[in-house]
C-alpha cells in the first residue's frame, strides 16, 4: 500500500507527504501543504508540502555541489545505480500504480503499465547512455536540470527526464504535478532507496502558480525538462539563456482517405481517441474523414463507442472520471458551443461529476471551437472533408504540431501527405503514439521545442566541451 512498508518513511502523518532534498524526506517549513483530490471522489486523498522558495534555494544549492563529483563518478558506476532504481522501481509498482488511481484516475491496470514501462525506460537509458558517452566525443554534463513533468504520465514523464540527466552526469530539481505528485514521491524513493549520493535527485513540492516561477527562472537551472500545456510557452519566454527541452500540447488529427481500411480505422480512433479518457497529448483529437466514407466510418465508430465501459478507475473502466472539476467544466463549454452551433450528437451527453460519458461530435465546422482546442477528454470530434487538400490545410492551420495520422492503402499517396503535415510526426494506418521509449518525439509550433526519446535526450542533457593544447611548433594542421 501507498506510504507503508518502504516507504513508511516518505509520510508526515496521515496521508501527508513529505519532500525531497539532500538525500533526507523532510517537511517543510512554511507550514502549508497542497491537497490532491482523487477525481473520482472529489475529496481530498492525498496532501504535500508547500515548499518556500528558501527551500528552493536550498535545493538549488546542494544540487550544484551534488553535480559536481557526480560528473566525476565513473560510467559504469552511474549505470549500476540506475539499474538498481530500475529494479526496485518494478519491484514496487503496486504502491505506485495505488497511487495513480486515486491521484488522477487511471485505469489500474494501465497504471501497473506506466510504473513497469517507467523501470524499462530507466534500464533503456542507463544501457543507451553508456554506449553513447562512451564514443569518446567531448560531451559534458549541463549541470542541473529541472525537471517537470503534467499529470497524465507524472512518472514516465518524471523518469524520461531523470535517467538520461543521471546518466550524462547531471544532478535533478523535480517539481511533479500536483495531481500526481505523490506516484512521483513514490518513484523518487525508489531511486534514493538505489542508493544515488545525497542531493543528486530532489523533489520539490508545491503549487505551479506558486513555485513555478521561482523554479524556471532560477539561476541555478542549467537545463529544464518540460512537459505539459500552455504552461510551457509561458515558461519558454521567461527562461534564461538555458537549453530547453518542451512537449507540450496537441491537436492530433486522423486523415481518412476513401480507400482506408474503415475497420482499422475505427479501431484506431476508439484506441487513439478515448484511451486514458482521451487525457494523452498524442490522442486523436480531430477525425478529417473523405465525405464519401464519413458516414459508414461514423456508424462504426458509434457501435465500439457504445461498448466503452465508463466508471471508476478502480474497476478498470475504459473510461474514467477527468483529472479535474474545472477539466471537466472546460469539456463541457466546448461540448455545449458544439451544439449551439449544430454539430451532430452521435450520443447524449452525460456528464456525473468529473466523469464524462464518450462523445462523438459529427458534422463539426471550422466556427466550433472543438475543430481546433485540445479537450483533454473523452469528446471527439469529426470534420467531413471533401478533399485531401482540405484535411491537410486543418491539420496545418492548427497552432499545434505534435502528431498526425493518415489511414490509406495508397502508400506513395500517404507519404505525401505526411510530407505535407506541419508536425512532428506522422503515423501511417495507426493512431498517434509517443512510444516505443527510443524513438525520437517531437512537437513542432505550439507543440514544443527540441526533440525526446532516450537517444536525443542524452544528447540534449549533454555539451561539446572542447580545449585545445597550442604547441610552440605546429604538429600537423587540418585546415
Ligand atoms: N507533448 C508531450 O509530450 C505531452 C505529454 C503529455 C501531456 N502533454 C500536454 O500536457 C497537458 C496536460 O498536462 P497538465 O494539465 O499537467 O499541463 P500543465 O501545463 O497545466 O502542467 C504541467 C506542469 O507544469 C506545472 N506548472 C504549472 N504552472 C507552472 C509554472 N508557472 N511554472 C512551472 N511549472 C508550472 C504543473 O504543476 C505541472 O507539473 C496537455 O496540454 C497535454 O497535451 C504533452
Amino acid at each position: 500500500m501507498a506510504g507503508t512498508g518502504l516507504f513508511a518513511e516518505i509520510l508526515d502523518g496521515e496521508h501527508v507527504y513529505k519532500y525531497y532534498a539532500d538525500g533526507e524526506w523532510k517537511k517543510s517549513t512554511s507550514g502549508k501543504t497542497v491537497a490532491i483530490i482523487n477525481p473520482t471522489t472529489r475529496k481530498t486523498q492525498y496532501k504535500v508540502q508547500a515548499c518556500s522558495q528558501e527551500e528552493v534555494n536550498k535545493v538549488m544549492d546542494l544540487a550544484k555541489t551534488a553535480q559536481k563529483s557526480w560528473a566525476k563518478t565513473p560510467l559504469w558506476k552511474r549505470a549500476e545505480l540506475l539499474h538498481k532504481a530500475a529494479a526496485i522501481l518494478k519491484e514496487h509498482k503496486a504502491p505506485i500504480a495505488e497511487c495513480l488511481v486515486k491521484e488522477i484516475a487511471k485505469p489500474a491496470k494501465d497504471s501497473v503499465t506506466e510504473v513497469v514501462r517507467s523501470g524499462d525506460l530507466v534500464s533503456y537509458t542507463a544501457e543507451e547512455g553508456v554506449r553513447i558517452l562512451g564514443e569518446g566525443k567531448f560531451l559534458i554534463p549541463l549541470g542541473v536540470v529541472l525537471a517537470i513533468p503534467p499529470f497524465n504520465y507524472p512518472v514516465n514523464l518524471a523518469v524520461s527526464k531523470i535517467a538520461p540527466a543521471l546518466i550524462a552526469g547531471n544532478s535533478i530539481v523535480l517539481k511533479p504535478p500536483t495531481q500526481g505528485a505523490v506516484s512521483c514521491l513514490h518513484m523518487v524513493h525508489c531511486f534514493h532507496l538505489a542508493g544515488f549520493p545525497k542531493g543528486l535527485v530532489n523533489c520539490v513540492t508545491g503549487k505551479g502558480s506558486e513555485i513555478g516561477d521561482f523554479l524556471t527562472m532560477h539561476p541555478g537551472v542549467n537545463c529544464i525538462s518540460f512537459t505539459g500545456g500552455d504552461t510551457g510557452i509561458a515558461i519558454s519566454k521567461k527562461a534564461g539563456m538555458i537549453p530547453l527541452q518542451m512537449e507540450l500540447g496537441g491537436k492530433d488529427a486522423c486523415i481518412v482517405l476513401e480507400d482506408a481500411d474503415l475497420d482499422l480505422v475505427a479501431a484506431n480512433i476508439i484506441k487513439g481517441g478515448f484511451s486514458y479518457s482521451g487525457q494523452r497529448c498524442t490522442a486523436v483529437k480531430v477525425v478529417l474523414v473523405m465525405e464519401s466514407v464519413a458516414d459508414s466510418l461514423v456508424e462504426k465508430v458509434k457501435a465500439k463507442v457504445a461498448k466503452l465501459t465508463v466508471g471508476p478507475p478502480e474497476d478498470d473502466c475504459d473510461i474514467t472520471p477527468v483529472v479535474s472539476e474545472s477539466s471537466a467544466n472546460y469539456i463541457e463549454g466546448l461540448v455545449k458551443d458544439a451544439k449551439e452551433k449544430g454539430a451532430t450528437f452521435c450520443q447524449e451527453y452525460k456528464r456525473e461529476g468529473n466523469l464524462i460519458w464518450p462523445l462523438l461530435l459529427d458534422n463539426v465546422r471550422p466556427d466550433m471551437r472543438i475543430a481546433w482546442e485540445e479537450p483533454f477528454g473523452p469528446v471527439l470530434p469529426v470534420l467531413r472533408i471533401n478533399s485531401v487538400e482540405e484535411g491537410i490545410h486543418h491539420c496545418n492551420a492548427s497552432n499545434f504540431g505534435l502528431q498526425g495520422c493518415v489511414f490509406t492503402k495508397d502508400i506513395n499517396k500517404a507519404m505525401l501527405i505526411s510530407d505535407a503535415m506541419e508536425t512532428g510526426t506522422v503515423q501511417i494506418n495507426s493512431a498517434p503514439a509517443r512510444g516505443p521509449d527510443h524513438f525520437p518525439f517531437q512537437g513542432i509550433k505550439d507543440s514544443g521545442i527540441g526533440s525526446q526519446g532516450i537517444t536525443n535526450s542524452i544528447n540534449m542533457m549533454t555539451k561539446v566541451k572542447t580545449t585545445v593544447i597550442n604547441l610552440p611548433t605546429p604538429s600537423y594542421t587540418m585546415g
